[in-house]
């Protein structure tokens, strides 16, 4: 409860209207079945109206006057069910658009060992089911329950001073139906969370099916992805009718313990009819408010059991919004980056039992070219992590003298420049792509940029040029080209002090990476550059090259020592001498 009303602070005023708006539809609900006993027993027949004598100082016997009464209170109760719809999602709407840009700013600052830990379909669902199940209680079950509450008060003291004895025959089936709707609801929910699961599955189905449609043409799985398909589409129906069959046979039973408690009310009241002990109007308005007594009750089982799965909800949103955060400490400073940077005795483990990275030691000066080669798994991708400040380490890193910890990772990441072997493009124009750290690039430095990246001739003959957009809706680009504008939209930043290229010319031939690693040359003197690749001759004109091997650094020198040392470098070499 505490964790819904942190949510709810606020909007005290609007929930208070959205409650003060329903009670008010609500009495002129109640008022009506109170109307018709008055006309038929004061108006029709001639019991004295008693204390409804007001209404007979008011309508007299004129039936017209009670028809309009009613149809004025139930446009005012249409009027007051708005307002409260109104306000209570005007709330509702606020509160789920609050918690999502909550939960966005937290997934962007949350630290990158906790991002490699989540699964991505997860932290989605969290994102928007959950929120949607929070959204769908605080739109219309909190201030259901004000409704639930004051109907259930209101009816019976109305009740109860029209006849003691009715009221508590009316009351026999109150704790049986409460209980019945509150244990089929708790239950319900594995149901509910069968018929989601089932549709996340039939989701998955579609978007692995449309997103690997390369790979089932090519191994001609179509009809094995067809019955793939019409499996998970067959459980989803079973499910799901499974579910509306339940909620038919709930809603059937429960009208039944609510036509039997009209049958008790009945006979009871007829029998004190008789008897002379009960007037027909108050019976009719009797059979009236049994309904409007079991409705409440109906409910609130029901609220019962969706506030259970609302806090489940909660729970796993607060698990995210809980989670550690990048956060810049007092003592980190901004200080002037020129790219000299020295590891020393560096280890890490991502985790405790298993070191990825074993006393790592070497220093590259600014201006210099490091290359690093190493098999699969070696450790080449966690260096740079480290060095972009992702995760913390043992041993010393120091970037122009200052340890790696004390300097802002904001300002850090901001003075490295890194290209991935699958760079993520944005559905945006190629223009927008490689000016994407800063809005106000010319259109020369952009084309500067793709130049040096030798993508600039390609880009020209797309449809539309540097306007042409990336991704489904437009241009499907080859590996090769994907790595060049990335490489472009990198360089292009002149903050940028470290370059690191993450095997990131992987996919472009020879010639091409010679081409890209001239212009760099030439472009970025001063800048220190990272190369990491399988390709020796990517690294060959590096200044010092660092050969990895289960962590540890094997061998260090330039390609010609290294070609005469006997290790991991010279055979590598050799091989793709071969291959050549
Ligand atoms: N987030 C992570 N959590 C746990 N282990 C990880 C994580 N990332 C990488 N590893 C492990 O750390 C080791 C080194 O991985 P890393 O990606 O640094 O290798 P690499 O040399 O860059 O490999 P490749 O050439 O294939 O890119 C591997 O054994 C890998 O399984």
């Amino acid at each position: 409860m505490k964790k819904l009303t942190k949510y709810l602070k606020g909007y005290g005023l609007v929930f208070t209207l959205a409650i003060l708006s329903i009670v008010l539809a609500t009495v002129m609900q109640l008022a009506v079945p109170i109307l018709i006993k008055y006309a038929i027993d004061s108006i029709v027949g001639d019991v004295p109206a008693g204390n409804l004598q007001f209404l007979m100082d008011a309508f007299g016997k004129s039936l017209w006057g009670v028809v309009w009464i009613i149809v004025i209170m139930s446009l005012f109760r249409g009027i007051f069910m708005f307002l409260k719809g109104y306000l209570s999602s005007y709330a509702a709407e606020n509160i789920a658009k609050e918690i999502r840009e909550k939960l966005y700013r937290q997934i962007q600052y949350m630290t990158f060992e906790r991002h490699t830990k989540k699964e991505t379909g997860d932290m989605v669902q969290r994102c928007t089911s959950d929120v949607e199940m929070v959204r769908r209680f605080i739109g219309v079950q909190v201030v259901d329950l004000g409704r639930i509450i004051f109907m259930l008060v209101f009816t019976l003291v109305i009740m109860g001073t029209m006849n003691v004895e009715l009221t508590l025959y009316s009351m026999i089936m109150i704790p049986i139906l409460f209980f019945f709707s509150y244990i089929f609801f708790t239950k319900i929910q594995k149901t509910f969370k069968k018929s989601d699961e089932a549709e996340g599955s039939l989701t998955t189905v579609l978007q692995e099916n449309l997103s690997g449609v390369r790979v089932v043409r090519a191994f001609g799985r179509e009809e094995f992805e067809i019955e793939r398909f019409d499996e998970v589409n067959r459980n989803h129906k079973t499910v799901t009718y499974k579910l509306i069959e339940t909620l038919a046979v709930f809603w059937a039973s429960s009208d039944l313990l609510t036509l039997m408690q009209n049958g008790i009310v009945l006979v009871v009241g007829a029998g004190m009819v008789i008897r002379g002990e009960l007037t027909i109007g108050t019976l009719t308005a009797f059979i009236t408010y049994v309904s409007m007594l079991l409705w409440p009750v109906k409910q609130l089982g029901r609220l019962l059991s969706e506030f259970g799965k609302t806090t489940v909800a909660l729970d796993r949103i607060e698990e995210i919004l809980s989670e550690e955060v990048e956060e810049d400490k007092e003592f980190e400073r901004t200080p002037e980056i020129e790219g000299n940077i020295s590891f020393s005795h560096v280890s890490f483990a991502y985790d405790a039992h298993q070191k990825v990275l074993n006393d790592i030691s070497f220093e590259v000066r600014k201006g210099q070219t490091l290359g690093i080669l190493g098999s699969t798994g070696s450790g080449k991708s966690t260096l740079v992590h480290l060095l972009q400040r992702l995760y913390d380490y043992e041993g010393s890193i120091k970037v122009d003298g200052h340890e790696l910890k004390t300097i802002k990772r904001g300002h850090i990441r901001k003075k490295i420049g890194l290209v991935l072997q699958e760079p993520h493009l944005y559905a945006k124009t190629v223009k927008e792509n490689i000016g994407i750290t800063k809005r106000a690039y010319k259109e020369k430095d952009i084309f500067d940029a793709a130049k040096a990246a030798s993508i600039h001739n390609n880009i020209l003959t797309f449809k539309d040029g540097y306007d042409t957009i990336i991704g489904e809706k437009g241009v499907s680009l080859s590996g090769g080209q994907k790595q060049r504008i990335a490489i472009a939209r990198t360089i292009i930043d002149e903050d940028k002090r470290i370059l690191i290229f993450d095997d990131s010319l992987s996919a472009v031939d020879t010639e091409t990476d010679l081409r890209i690693r001239q212009a760099l040359k030439e472009r970025s003197k001063d800048i220190t550059t990272l190369i990491i690749s399988h390709r020796i001759q990517t690294l060959a004109e590096a200044d010092q090259i660092i050969v990895l091997d289960e962590g540890r650094v094997v061998q260090k020198g330039t390609h010609e020592s290294l070609i005469r040392e006997e290790g991991l470098y010279k055979r590598i070499w050799d091989l793709q001498q071969m291959a050549i």
